[in-house]
């Protein structure tokens, strides 16, 4: 089986070096015949070439491995290539959230496979056990902490004491950032993550988008993460989903868990990712959710599954579900000097100290369109969501 990789950073280098050291027989039947670099970079190895052709048009040519990000020209790229009979697998969550329906699509028109194992939950195998759950159950919610990154830097935050700066740092040098870290702070990386499973959890074609309700970490601050501690609770970025009925809700934001809770032991650049189905009831999977081997490793198993032909669960009409950003009532700790009942009901409101107030009962589109008009008085607010049951450790 030939591979062309495109894209030799983080992710590409580890899938070569898996490949090349060619541990097991099944990695030993892999040979990486092409490497697709910048025109501008040193070809160091004899498999790299700046031309895209000598990939996409050639027929020694079996799997492409999409590891260059960003949307064009890996979209591009990626299309192409299935057009031209070639498997494709990519962990670039950014495009296939964006055109998830194409390429799967387009896979099946060219009767060749599109996987993306590694785009959700980097090592973990959480699409291939969620299409699992969908063969005999409906998945009533998904929820985890799908970002490394930001799990790394509340993690560092709390036990160090490091200012965050530092941390993010520390975390792109270890290869867990995305190349512009905005989107691991902000939560966009996990917008995306969380569109491609629900997508396949419930059979929709929901893309990431500005009105969806995102709230990341950018305005946490040390103060934050003691006060929690004096709570004895633990922040961390979460996503969300849930289903009921005709209609499901998603939602990005900083969480509070107690330690009874296995989110809260989630640590370093791990991720937990579960689903809840009708007979499986609640399913998590933990491992490292970003970095170079970890996420390389879901890449090669992808590659392995096509060579064994593992069959996958694509239903082929879409759902009726509906999208309702407001179907969830929650309650929300929230962090601001400018006057919270310009933005929130006043009966909602309950004041836990001179720093933080309690939002009760808040649909979560809501609470984060609120959050967005007073971020515009006051950026360097913050909120984070607390479930009901921990309500009585803030009043
Ligand atoms: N790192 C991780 O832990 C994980 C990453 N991913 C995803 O995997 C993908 C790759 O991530 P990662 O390896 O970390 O990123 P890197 O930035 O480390 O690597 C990407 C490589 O692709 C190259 N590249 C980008 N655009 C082009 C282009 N147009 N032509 C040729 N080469 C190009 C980059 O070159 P240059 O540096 O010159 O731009 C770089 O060498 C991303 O989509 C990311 O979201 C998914 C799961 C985990
Ligand atoms: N930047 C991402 C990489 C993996 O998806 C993260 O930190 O999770």
């Amino acid at each position: 089986m030939n591979i062309a990789i495109l894209g030799f950073g983080t992710v590409g280098t580890g899938v070569y070096d898996i490949i090349k050291k060619g541990n097991t027989t099944h990695t030993q039947n892999l040979t990486v015949s092409h490497i697709f670099v910048r025109e501008t970079r040193t070809k160091d190895l004899p498999e790299m070439t700046a031309n895209i052709d000598d990939i996409l048009l050639n027929d020694d040519v079996d799997v492409v491995v999409e590891v260059m990000g960003g949307i064009e020209p890996a979209h591009d790229y990626i299309l192409k290539a299935l057009q031209n009979g070639k498997h494709v697998v990519s962990a670039n969550k950014a495009v296939i959230a964006k055109y998830m329906d194409e390429f799967v699509k387009t896979a099946q028109d060219n009767n060749v496979d599109f996987y993306f194992e590694s785009s959700v939950a980097g090592g973990i195998p959480w699409i291939k056990n969620l299409e699992r759950s969908l063969r005999i159950d409906n998945v009533s919610s998904i929820s985890g902490i799908f970002n490394g990154t930001s799990n790394f830097i509340l993690d560092q935050m709390k036990k160090t004491g490091q200012p965050f700066a530092d941390i993010l740092k520390e975390a792109q040098d270890l290869g867990y950032a995305e190349a512009d870290p905005s989107a691991d702070i902000d939560g966009y990386d996990i917008e995306n993550k969380l569109c491609i499973s629900f997508n396949l959890a419930y059979n929709t074609s929901i893309k990431p988008s500005a009105e969806l309700p995102c709230f990341g970490i950018r305005n946490i601050t040390d103060q934050d993460i003691n006060y929690f501690n004096e709570l004895g609770l633990i922040v961390k970025l979460m996503g969300k989903s849930r289903r009921a009925q005709n209609e499901f809700d998603y939602v990005i934001e900083p969480t509070l868990y107690n330690p009874s809770q296995v989110e809260s032991s989630i640590n370093d650049n791990f991720n937990y990712a579960s689903l809840n189905g009708d007979t499986i009831g609640e399913l998590g999977f933990m491992g490292q959710g970003a970095g170079k081997f970890p996420t390389a490793n879901a890449v090669v198993q992808d590659i392995l599954d096509i060579v064994d032909q593992t069959p996958r669960v694509i239903p082929a009409e879409k759902s009726t579900l509906k999208l309702n950003t407001n179907l969830s009532l929650t309650d929300y700790l929230v962090r601001t000097s400018a006057d919270l009942s310009q933005y929130v009901n006043s009966s909602q409101i309950k004041a836990v100290n001179n720093i933080y107030s309690l939002v009760e009962s808040m649909p979560a589109g809501k609470m984060h369109q609120a959050m967005a008009q007073l971020l515009k008085e006051d950026n360097q607010a913050f909120m984070v969501n607390i479930a009901a049951n921990d309500k009585e450790r803030v009043l």
